[in-house]
Parts: C-alpha cells; sequence; structure tokens
C-alpha cells in the first residue's frame, strides 16, 4: 500500500483541518518501531499505568489497524514493551500510538510496527484490568473517536473522520 505523506495530506486537504474532520496531533511523541510510516482505521483504549486491556487488544487480529491508547500522559510506569510489541505485530497490527511510556526500546525498534510514544520508562505497570476499550479519548490535543483513520510518519501524525485518498 502506498503511505501518504502527513505534509502533502494537509497541503491537499486545508479544508478538512478548518472543518476539524482532520486533525494534527501536538508534536509531542518520540517514534519507536521499524516503520515510521504507518496508517489504518482506529482502536482506542483508554487506562491508566494499567496494560491489560493493552494485551488483550493486541491478542485479537489487528487486521491493519492502529490502537491508540490514552494512558493519561502517565510518566510512572510502561504500558508497552517488547512482548506487547512483538504481538502487535504478529497480530497484523499496523501501529501503536500511546499517550504514555514505552520500555524495552531496543526491543520495540526492532519490531515491524510503528510505535510512537511520549518516553520511556523501566517500570512495568499495574495488571488490575481496569479501562474502557473503544470509547472517544483525548490526546494529542485532540478528541478521538474508534474507527476514525490515523496516519503517521516522520513528520507527525494525523486523524481523520473519513479514510483520505493518497
Ligand atoms: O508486559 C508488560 O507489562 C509490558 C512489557 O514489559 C512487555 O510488553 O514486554
Amino acid at each position: 500500500m502506498a503511505c501518504l505523506a502527513t505534509a502533502e495530506a494537509c497541503d491537499t486537504n486545508m479544508s478538512l483541518l478548518g472543518t476539524g474532520d482532520l486533525r494534527v496531533l501536538h508534536p509531542s511523541f518520540q517514534i519507536y518501531g521499524q516503520c515510521r510510516s504507518f496508517s489504518g482505521p482506529i482502536v482506542t483504549l483508554k487506562v491508566f499505568e494499567d496494560n491489560v486491556f493493552v494485551r488483550e487488544l493486541l491478542e485479537t487480529r489487528g487486521e491493519g489497524r492502529v490502537l491508540v491508547i490514552d494512558g493519561g500522559g502517565s510518566m510512572r510506569c510502561a504500558l508497552v514493551g517488547g512482548n506487547l510489541a512483538q504481538l502487535a505485530q504478529n497480530m497484523g497490527w499496523a501501529g501503536i500510538v500511546l499517550n504514555g511510556c514505552i520500555r524495552d526500546v531496543d526491543e520495540i525498534n526492532a519490531c515491524d510496527i510503528g510505535v510512537r510514544a511520549l518516553a520511556s520508562h523501566p517500570q512495568k505497570s499495574n495488571k488490575k484490568a481496569t479501562g474502557e476499550k473503544q470509547v472517544p479519548i483525548y490526546v494529542g490535543g485532540t478528541l478521538i473517536h474508534p474507527g476514525e483513520w490515523l496516519y503517521a510518519d516522520s513528520d507527525g501524525i494525523l486523524v481523520s473522520r473519513t479514510e483520505l485518498s493518497v
């Protein structure tokens, strides 16, 4: 699949940026994983310092979708590590965008998926199975709904109400 360049997508979709049908996430994410450019329909998850539901979702078939996790921006533990990134790759997820921290950076960077997160943190999260799947989340300064489309590359991250044509 041809990858859509986010800068070009912004230039050619000014009207969508104006209406909010296309939004640019705040540039506060670090780039990890082998895929610097990825896109797909969004699955959302809202959790706080607990990654049981992250694993539950990544154990299901990704089918080219992107898991966007609102981790509340916590800087106190990691929600995704090398095992979960490998699982995401094996299950066919296009990528993970995380408003929170990862760990096992070298392992994640070896995985054939795209990952965006705020930072790395060596400590694991709680395992209490709390959180909400497929709810609207507020990440990177924008409200994101399940089923919207995400486009990420070296320049940034876009969320679109509908699929964009390349
Ligand atoms: O299991 C966890 O809490 C996260 C982790 O370290 C991994 O995915 O390897």
